[in-house]
């Protein structure tokens, strides 16, 4: 059977891989750095450029689509999914790694209908690589097809997380908290890269075991959260229940802006999940 939304999938490889071209080139200028919900989350012209120059060219070829995109809700857009084929967009992921020249920053672009993701493209353009899914079609990299890693003991692991934005020290207090207790299991180390996506992109890859974050918006996770699982891995929120449905949108559709959710990704089902409770569990075995 011909595949749907084949057309839009190469559209959107397309649009990435030009809006990585933008974002390449704007790090060679100055780069006018502006603020959202704190002095810590940080935004700039780029972002707001490289959302527009998307949403455009799809509007251009696929005009009743809809779009969630993390600058147009900044800037009073709703952020609600319904069944329409959505696009849902985050022009760069890793904004503070773009303002710093850190070098790990990516274009995020996920496709659903009926509330289910259909495809997820994530550029990471400092790296040119282009990491691709299509629902029930396996995940790639430049082509490539993707593994997550299937070590099962956690004390063989290295887990990701990040810090997000929110400075309050309670906040912070209690992210370290869980910092400490995926540490001491031990693990063999934790990572960040200062992109949600790449982060994703790193389990699907097979060389970062897990991933958690509290806090990640729709668009941070829409199109890693394909490419995770098509690539054999799992996503789970902190009851380690199935969380799928607030990365394709679980929240979206309540019209929340941000998923309030930890993301787990391993390759069995089991809830191994390293927060304060079960790393704890951890521990005792
Ligand atoms: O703002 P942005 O750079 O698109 O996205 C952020 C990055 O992915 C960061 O690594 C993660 O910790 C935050 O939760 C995200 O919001
Ligand atoms: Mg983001
Ligand atoms: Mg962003």
């Amino acid at each position: 059977m011909a595949d749907l939304w084949q057309n839009a999938m190469d559209h959107a490889v397309a649009a990435a891989r030009r809006a990585g071209q933008v974002v390449r080139e704007a790090l060679l200028d100055d780069r006018k750095v502006m603020t959202k919900s704190s002095s810590v989350d940080l935004v700039t012209q780029t972002d707001q450029k490289v959302e527009q120059l998307i949403i455009q060219s799809v509007k251009e070829k696929f005009p009743t689509h809809r779009f969630i995109g993390e600058e147009s809700v900044a800037a009073g857009e709703p952020c609600i999914l319904t069944d329409d084929p959505t696009w849902i967009v985050d022009p760069i992921d890793g904004t503070t790694n773009f303002v710093h020249a850190f070098p790990f920053v990516a274009v995020s672009i996920g496709f659903s209908v009926n509330k289910q993701m259909e495809f997820g493209v994530v550029f990471s353009c400092l790296e040119d690589k282009m990491f691709t899914a299509r629902r029930g079609s396996g995940a790639f990299c430049n082509g490539e097809p993707l593994q997550v890693s299937g070590q099962k003991d956690i004390q063989r692991s290295i887990i990701a997380t990040e810090f997000g934005s929110n400075r309050d020290p309670e906040v912070v207090d209690k992210m370290f908290s869980s910092l400490r207790n995926v540490l001491c299991i031990p693990v063999h180390g934790m990572r960040g890269a200062g992109t949600a996506a790449i982060n994703m992109c790193l389990v699907a890859s097979g060389c970062v075991e897990a991933y958690y974050e509290i806090g990640m918006h729709v668009w941070d996770l829409a199109a890693s959260s394909l490419i995770v699982s098509e690539a054999g891995g799992v996503l789970m929120d902190v009851e380690g229940k199935d969380a799928r449905a607030s990365a394709d949108g679980g929240d979206a559709r309540r019209g929340a802006k941000s998923v309030r959710c930890a993301c787990v990704f391993r390759r069995s089902g089991r809830s191994d999940v390293p927060t304060d409770r079960r790393s704890q569990q951890q521990n005792h075995r």
